[in-house]
């Protein structure tokens, strides 16, 4: 069986049982529960704290864990991301009252208040600055108002929280993050287990961002339209009854697809039509 964690509470944890609802997965329908059974899947799902569970999948004790990037990082622990999963995004960032830093060299001899501890020595080291650090549970961008630190360093969303607290980012961002899928540092690689969850994600990550394109074009006209839509591997052609006609199907880019569909109609397409993807493998 294959043991998986998942984070308990957060913003990783709404999103994560989504994804893996979505994957075909059964989930936990109560707040409170900490570990259940797919039996059908043959998982284990354990809902832990975000923070703790690079840590116990270095441990071996479990497979694979979902998280954050940053908090992977945050935690030194023996673990590697093996896949990006597209939600949760941040960036990671410094920041300061309006005009207190213009450089990274500006933080020498400042106090950094930060939940990521890891984070921060680790690039204050890598640039060789001598800073102090004091850690903080959250809510870190008081920390300034009060005379705790003259910097924090924090996740960066919508920038919201910065400026509610009169705060501005300085320098460039410290990482960019989101949520990934973790295995033990060095861990079977081909494990077939751990292949077919990876590609059951990877087939939700393409439901979520491509759509299926199918339209009419003449035979003239195919060349330049599969130009528009080349699919991920090639387009499917086929004859329709109609001579001088073909039927045209492709996977595109959701985002992209009402200016492929312009663009189709441009050049003659008819009976443009998208439909969602609503599982794949590729
Ligand atoms: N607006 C956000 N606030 C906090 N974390 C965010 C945000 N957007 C994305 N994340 C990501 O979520 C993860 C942090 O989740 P975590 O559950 O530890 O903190 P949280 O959502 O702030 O919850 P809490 O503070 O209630 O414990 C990190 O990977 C972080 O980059
Ligand atoms: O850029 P934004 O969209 O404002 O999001 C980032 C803020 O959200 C998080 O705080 P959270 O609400 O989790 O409180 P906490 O600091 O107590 O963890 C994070 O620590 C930032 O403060
Ligand atoms: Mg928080």
């Amino acid at each position: 069986m294959l043991r998986i964690a998942v984070p308990n509470k957060g913003s990783l944890s709404g999103p994560a049982a989504e994804m893996l609802h979505e994957a075909g997965y059964q989930q936990r329908r109560e707040s409170k529960e900490l570990r259940i059974v797919d039996p059908v899947n043959e998982v284990e799902f354990f809902y832990l704290r975000p923070r703790d569970i690079a840590i116990y999948v270095a441990s071996g004790q479990l497979d694979i864990g979902l998280t954050g990037r940053d908090l992977l990082i945050d935690s030194g622990a023996e673990a590697e991301e093996i896949l990006a999963l597209g939600f949760a995004r941040s960036t990671f960032r410094y920041a300061t009252k309006p005009g207190t830093i213009s450089g990274l060299a500006d933080l020498t001899g400042k106090t950094i208040a930060t939940s990521y501890e890891g984070i921060v020595a680790a690039h204050l080291a890598e640039h060789g600055i001598d800073a102090s650090v004091v850690h903080l549970d959250g809510a870190v961008e008081t920390a300034i108002q009060l005379g705790v630190a003259q910097v924090i360093a924090d996740v960066v969303e919508t920038g919201t929280s910065l400026r509610n607290a009169g705060l501005e980012v300085a320098g460039e961002p410290i990482m960019q993050s989101e949520a990934v899928v973790i295995r033990r540092t060095g861990a079977d690689a081909d494990d077939s287990k751990v292949q077919q969850f990876l590609r059951r994600l990877q087939g939700v990550l393409v439901a979520r961002t491509y759509v299926m394109m199918d339209y009419d074009c003449r035979v003239e006209q195919l060349e330049k339209a599969v130009a528009l839509t080349p699919g991920l591997e090639s387009p499917t052609v086929s004859p329709l009854h109609n001579e001088g006609w073909v039927a045209v199907r492709a996977m595109v880019p959701a985002k992209e697809a009402q200016r492929i569909m312009d663009d189709l109609y441009d050049i003659g397409a008819r009976a443009i039509l998208t439909t969602a993807i609503h599982a794949c493998r590729l």
